[in-house]
């Protein structure tokens, strides 16, 4: 009853077993395979060696940059340039990276030959998307399928699930049945209204098809149906549009659909009101959870409220991208971590950066002592009401402030194309203490999207902080580079690597 995939980075092939209702055909890697594999680095090698200095000073002036970058000796480095090239080049990276059978936006499929309606078509080609990712090119055909498949799916930070579950519910929807059809659960204000804006800019050539958000300060009029096909929204205020206002019949549900599915399910609050929502969709209601990563225990949950899912599911190793080059630097105190942060900034070209604190006091403190060396910061944390936050990272989106320091409210799901370097100034800790494995994961998944590079960098300042990070590196089995900060022709070399 249960497909089982398994994408394999390490072992660079991809398989499936204990296939029974529901068949995927997935690639398996032929030995030629392996020469293509190395194709594709070579063409990128090759390009990056290609730059020239004017077209690096032509970028510079498009006003990507932080200001205090500007001057800088690492601004005549061929490394910083090469550096910077690489993070600016992200349309030929994709292409190359589509091609390559070893990555998540493998795919050897073409957006026609998913079948999709051709408005969506027109719809993800404006956007810009030339091949669907390999989690696009696997999950779309099961989610499509006749009769509708169930399914839990994980795929890394920034490998195109929104767009995939996006494209399930605007292919679903029956555009002359004024009523609600589709629905998804995301689990905070600014994610809803992201997830929406996709889907607006999908389905923009299907004007038939309408979108409402469930999100907090919309209110609708008690027991007036709604005519938008899909609802996107958080859970305690879509429970209150079904259950209260009456205002979407759950009956008529035909999609659910809940994105960071591993949060909604972990957090009791999302989880009760998730829930109470599920029970009232009819039994053949199509249930989608999609998140980059799922703890074994909520993992088992899922398995457990979705009826005979499919799966799409990574090895741990995989969990992390190669796309995101991880450091760390060793300080001892605030201050330290503040002054390693801007010998960042004299060797790297940031287009933007996300700086992530433990504490509201932290990151206020931070943002001041940035503002103060000329940096244009934008500063988000749990005070600000959701309105306040979603401006925020709207104009952080803009490009109107090139450095986002924030707490964890930010670490899930914003989609920020021009985050070339994520900062831990704290590591990531659970309630017990102990590292957490799955903020940190989508901490730095707000860099490196869809083939970009990006860089991930980790403040350790006490020997209790060097342990979270050893948890981490163990959790992921991957290392995790030391930077020395002092030395930045040495720093230079590695961050090129
Ligand atoms: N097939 C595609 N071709 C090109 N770009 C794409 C494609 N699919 C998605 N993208 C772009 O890649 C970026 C990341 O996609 P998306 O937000 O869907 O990833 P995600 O897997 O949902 O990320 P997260 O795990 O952080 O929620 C977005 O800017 C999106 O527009």
């Amino acid at each position: 009853m249960v497909t089982f995939i398994f994408y394999d980075c390490i072992t660079k092939c991809s398989g499936s077993c204990k296939i029974s209702v529901n068949t995927i055909c997935l690639v398996q890697i032929p030995v030629w395979a392996k020469f293509l594999m190395r194709g594709p680095h070579w063409v990128f090698e090759l390009s990056m060696r290609s730059v020239n200095s004017g077209d690096v000073n032509r970028r510079s002036s498009g006003g990507w940059e932080a200001e205090g970058d500007k001057i800088d000796r690492a601004e005549q480095s061929l490394f910083n340039k090469l550096i910077r090239h690489s993070l600016v080049r992200n349309r030929n990276q994709v292409e190359v990276l589509q091609r390559d059978p070893n990555s998540p936006l493998f795919s050897v499929k073409t957006f026609e030959e998913l079948r999709l309606k051709q408005e969506l078509l027109n719809g993800v080609y404006n956007m810009g998307f030339n091949r669907p990712s390999r989690i696009q090119e696997n999950a779309l055909p099961m989610m499509l399928a006749q009769p509708p498949q169930n399914l839990i799916a994980q795929s890394q930070s920034g490998t195109g699930k929104t767009a995939a579950f996006s494209l399930a519910m605007l292919s679903h929807v029956n555009p002359a049945n004024k009523w609600t059809q589709c629905l998804c659960l995301a689990p905070t204000y600014e994610l809803a209204l992201q997830i929406g804006q996709v889907i607006e800019q999908m389905g923009k050539f299907d004007p038939e098809v309408k979108l409402a958000y469930a999100i907090r300060g919309n209110r609708p009029v008690r027991g007036v149906v709604l005519e938008e096909q899909i609802v996107v929204g958080t859970p305690g205020t879509l429970m209150d549009w079904c259950i209260k206002f009456k205002v979407i019949d759950p009956k008529k549900i035909s999609v659910f659909v809940l994105d960071e599915a591993d949060v909604m399910i972990a957090t009791q609050g999302h989880q009760d009101q998730s829930i109470r929502i599920q029970r009232q969709l009819p039994k053949d209601c199509q249930m989608l959870l999609f998140s980059a990563t799922f703890e074994d225990s909520v993992w088992r949950f899922a398995e457990r409220i979705v009826p005979e899912p499919n799966i799409i599911k990574l090895r741990r190793e995989e969990e992390t991208l190669d796309t995101i080059k991880q450091f760390f630097v060793v300080c001892s105190q605030k201050e330290d971590k503040f002054n390693a942060l801007c010998s960042l900034y004299a060797c790297l070209t940031i287009a933007q950066a996300m700086i992530f604190c433990h504490t509201r006091k932290m990151a206020s403190w931070l943002a001041s002592k940035l503002n103060e060396e000329g940096h244009q910061v934008a500063l988000l944390s749990g005070e600000l009401t959701v309105e306040q936050r979603a401006a925020v990272i709207e104009r952080f989106k803009e490009g109107k402030e090139k450095v986002l320091v924030t707490t964890n409210v930010c670490s899930r799901g914003i989609d920020v194309e021009q985050v070339s370097i994520v900062v831990n100034f704290d590591l990531p800790m659970d309630l017990d203490g102990n590292a957490d494995n799955e903020t940190y994961l989508h901490r730095i998944g707000r860099t490196g999207r869809f083939g970009k590079r990006g860089f991930a960098v980790n403040m350790v300042d006490s020997e209790y902080s060097m342990d979270l990070l050893r948890q981490i590196e163990m959790h992921f089995d991957r290392k995790i580079t030391k930077l020395d900060t002092d030395n930045l022709e040495e720093m230079e070399k590695l961050l090129m690597v």
